[in-house]
């Protein structure tokens, strides 16, 4: 697969005779920011859970980084962050951060650091010894997000990862996602229904009833549908209004 970090070949999804998943091929390249856009129900997260390996295709097959899927080495390499916050509540903040650490075996010096890097990105150094509870939704979605950037994976996948984030934490995590993928060259597959988000992606991907629809940069995909924005090449690309 070289430059890819993401090979998908032929995949379908049904649930209950319902095709989720169409047949759908996509080769995402590495070091790069790479949106999936589309309407609610289009198969964002079952696509994202299929490249997790937390559920199994009908047919097709799925590579990450290098390895069949699923593989339990992947466990380690994705920094994974689904759109239901997956928290302990009775914890605090910092709890639920050392948790995860461990599960990622870092040392006791490594989960120090990553936890106070973590924790500082999202902006929940102060609170991080409130109890999850008494945590806002947008704190849930920001101290998740912390966890999935812990074992400073390759590779991030993010599922709406600033629904219910404030405009100016939203602009700070979007800068240090772009930093993360030019500084330490890491990949990015984020959803999002943002069109300001889906304007710094390197690639969209746009998918309508589990097909992909459209693939390109921003500019290219604007380009190619003569679009003002991207609701309008989703449109034009055959997609129904959002
Ligand atoms: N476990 C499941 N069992 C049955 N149907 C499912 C299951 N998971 C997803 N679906 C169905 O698959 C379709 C796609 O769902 P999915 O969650 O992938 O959409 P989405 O694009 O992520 O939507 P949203 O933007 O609203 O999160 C929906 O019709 C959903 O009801």
């Amino acid at each position: 697969m070289g430059n890819n970090a993401i090979l998908l070949n032929s995949i379908e999804k049904r649930f209950h005779q319902k095709q989720v998943i169409a047949p759908l091929s996509l080769e995402i390249p590495k070091g790069q920011l790479i949106g999936l856009l589309g309407p609610s129900g289009c198969g964002k997260t079952t696509l994202i859970k299929l490249i997790m390996g937390m559920i199994k295709p009908d047919n097709g097959s799925i590579q990450v980084l290098n390895v069949n899927v699923p593989h339990k080495q992947l466990l380690m390499d994705i920094g994974y962050m689904a759109q239901s916050d997956a928290l302990y509540l009775d914890l605090t903040g910092k709890e639920n951060l050392h948790f995860f650490a461990k599960l990622f075996r870092l040392s006791k010096k490594e989960r120090a650091e990553r936890v106070a890097y973590a924790a500082e990105l999202v902006r929940l150094t102060d609170d991080l010894n409130n109890k999850v509870m008494n945590y806002s939704g947008g704190m849930k979605r920001r101290l998740s997000l912390a966890i999935a950037l812990l074992q400073n994976p390759q590779l991030l996948i993010l599922d709406e990862p600033t629904v219910g984030i404030d405009p100016v934490l939203k602009k700070e995590i979007w800068q240090e996602l772009i930093r993360l993928k030019n500084e330490e060259q890491k990949t990015i597959l984020v959803t999002t229904h943002a069109m300001d988000e889906a304007e710094q992606c390197d690639l969209l991907a746009m998918l309508r009833n589990g097909q992909i629809i459209a693939f390109g940069t921003p500019h290219e995909l604007k380009d190619l549908y003569q679009a003002q924005d991207f609701d309008e090449v989703f449109i034009k690309a055959g997609g129904d209004v959002r």
